[in-house]
């Protein structure tokens, strides 16, 4: 199918827009008006210069408040359409989207406003045109997709017909059966959005929160298989109102937005993306090192039960191994500052045919420079610029790390990296939540949101189906100001235990102090007996419960090298979360450390 974008998703003037647009692949835009009036070109030089992107102009819009008004109005109304049409005539589109009226003027009476638009479509077919009309989830009479297609049908004109807004559909819950049933033909236009689910304003919904396809709550694929099932063969379009994406990179968004639209056709099976093939695990965490965290990880990862295992043939890279958890450091990676995680290995059944998948998601390939002999690692960036390896089930990079010969220390019982915590850059939290879901496949678990020292943190954690892999992205709810602790957006590593007590026993480095205060609401809130109060305050292990009383044990180091720390989890009955209820604990008792030293 072709797609479509509209102008209003992507920041930048008119210019900036269609070049976006056109790099990311898109066949078409729709064109809002105010990006019409604030070029410098004529509406001649648009239609030209959006044919030499290879862009065609599917919509303009919008055309406001139109219908069911007293007669004087519908006359002031016709000749502002027929400027419009002028418009539109010179920049080669031949549909205009009327939105329901929103104004206090109009008059609740369908068999004025179907009399009225069908006015309207007279004029426009003859110019050759056509009036999409788009119930807005707030119009004043009509702000439901039924009650529009109502009105179109009996106005019962060949150059008017429906405009179909998944915003203003699935904002509204309606029932959604009866647009499969509607006459074939008479849906003129596609408009797609995502949100997240928010009770608010919905005109306030729509014109600030609205994401791309994949990135929030709505289910965009049954709703578009429904339009498809009328007849639906025009554009895909998306027109996304978002307050982030609206002063961001356009180049970059429209990327964002071409995946949204590559996903959700795979999801449809209107084009199909090589499949997902299954995922293993997390075979190995990097993080970037220098002089001075690169000794304070190893003390920590020495003190976790870890073994120097391997030294990679050609780089300064450590391999450090406890059972199937792995740690890489990477001294090569001179970026001054703290340590961070630079890289992260997932295992696949099959790494060159995810690598196909992320290529025609979108996904930046990551130049991966290699020696003779070593192993080929496929790799991709993440919106974070965190490189994403994709490794084989046999571990064959291993075999890039000479042996240390280093007796392998007896371990504290960690099994395997059970999640990484990244934190994500305010801009590009939405664009990682799809691009983790659409690229590897994994599925996202909940949204939440937390009150922390350093503001209020938004958490997504996404998985495959086994929870072999699981990742939880953080951001922060608002972009961070001036005042900004350095341990605000801490990355981490957590590893499983299957016993955190015996664990946390075996450990010999620093334990995050977790204040009396923290379980003495614990033992209030879940009403522990006190024994397992002692025992989790003598080890400093966090709890948490989940409603089907699934519980998660875990503690923390301090944050080490600057931007990073450990984790160990022991999750029982099921729990499927990260314990965010306890990550405002472990913020602050973070920035106590440090400034205590
Ligand atoms: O917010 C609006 O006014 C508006 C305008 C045009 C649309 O297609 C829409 O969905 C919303
Ligand atoms: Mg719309």
């Amino acid at each position: 199918m072709r797609r479509s974008i509209a102008t209003v998703c992507v920041s930048g003037t008119l210019d900036d827009k269609l070049t976006a647009a056109a790099a990311a692949g898109f066949d078409g835009i729709e064109l809002f008006e105010n990006d019409l009036v604030v070029s410098p070109r004529s509406p001649d030089e648009i239609r030209t210069r959006c044919a030499d992107l290879g862009l065609s102009i599917d919509l303009y819009q919008p055309f406001r408040d139109f219908e069911a008004v007293p007669p004087a109005q519908l006359r002031a109304n016709l000749e502002r359409a027929e400027r419009k049409f002028d418009v539109m005539a010179a920049l080669g589109v031949d549909t205009v989207l009327v939105c329901s009226s929103v104004s206090p003027d109009a008059v609740d009476d369908d068999e004025l406003a179907a009399s009225q638009l069908s006015m309207l479509a007279d004029r426009a077919a003859g110019r050759g045109m056509r009036i999409a009309y788009e119930a807005l989830a707030w119009g004043r009479h009509v702000s439901t997709w039924d009650h529009s297609w109502r009105i179109v049908q009996r106005a019962d004109h060949p150059a008017l017909g429906l405009c179909l807004d998944s915003f203003h559909v699935l904002s509204r819950s309606a029932e959604l059966d009866g647009i499969a049933d509607i006459t074939p033909g008479k849906i003129f236009f596609l408009q797609l959005a995502d949100a997240p689910n928010l009770s608010m304003d919905v005109l306030q919904w729509s014109r600030h929160h609205r994401l791309f396809p994949g990135q929030g709550a709505f289910d965009l694929p049954r709703f578009v298989d429904l339009v498809l099932a009328a007849g639906y063969d025009g554009p895909l379009s998306l027109e996304v109102f978002n307050d982030v994406f609206r002063q961001s990179d356009p180049a970059r968004t429209a990327v964002d937005a071409m995946r949204s639209l590559i996903a959700l056709e795979d999801r449809l099976s209107v084009r199909g993306l090589p499949s997902a093939p299954q995922l293993a695990g997390l075979s190995f965490t990097e993080f970037a090192v220098d002089g001075r965290s690169g000794p304070s990880l190893r003390v920590a990862l020495r003190g976790l039960g870890f073994t120097h295992t391997g030294q990679h043939r050609t780089k300064p890279v450590e391999l450090w191994e406890q059972a199937a958890c792995r740690v890489v450091l990477n001294s090569a990676v001179t970026e001054p500052g703290a340590a961070a995680i630079n890289a992260f290995a997932i295992t696949s059944e099959d790494p060159q045919r995810s690598l196909r998948r992320a290529e025609a998601l979108l996904a930046p390939a990551h130049p991966n420079v290699r020696e003779p002999g070593e192993a080929e690692l496929a790799a991709i960036t993440a919106p974070d610029g965190t490189s994403v390896f994709i490794t084989r089930p046999d571990d064959d990079w291993r075999s890039d790390f000479l042996p240390t010969g280093v007796p392998v220390a007896a371990g504290a019982g960690l099994l395997s990296t059970d999640h990484l915590g990244l934190a994500q850059p305010f801009d590009h939290f939405d664009e990682a939540g799809l691009f983790y879901h659409s690229v590897l496949d994994l599925d996202h678990l909940a949204t939440g949101e937390y009150a922390a020292p350093f503001g209020l943190m938004r958490s997504r954690g996404v998985a495959n189906p086994d929870r072999t892999v699981r990742l939880a992205l953080t951001v922060a709810l608002l972009r961070r100001g001036e005042w900004a602790p350095a341990v605000a957006d801490p990355q981490h590593v957590a590893f499983r235990t299957g016993d955190i007590v015996a664990t946390a026993s075996a450990l010999s480095l620093a334990r995050l102090p977790v204040p009396d205060n923290y379980y003495a609401d614990l033992a209030a809130r879940f009403a522990l007996p006190d024994d397992f109060v002692a025992t989790l305050r003598r080890h400093g292990i966090l709890y948490d419960r989940d409603s089907s009383g699934g519980e998660l044990l875990h503690l923390y180091t301090p944050v080490l090298g600057g931007r990073v720390f450990f984790e160990i989890v022991e999750r029982r009955g099921g729990y499927d979360l990260f314990g965010e209820a306890n990550a405002p604990v472990r913020m602050a008792a973070q920035r106590h450390r440090r400034l205590s030293g």
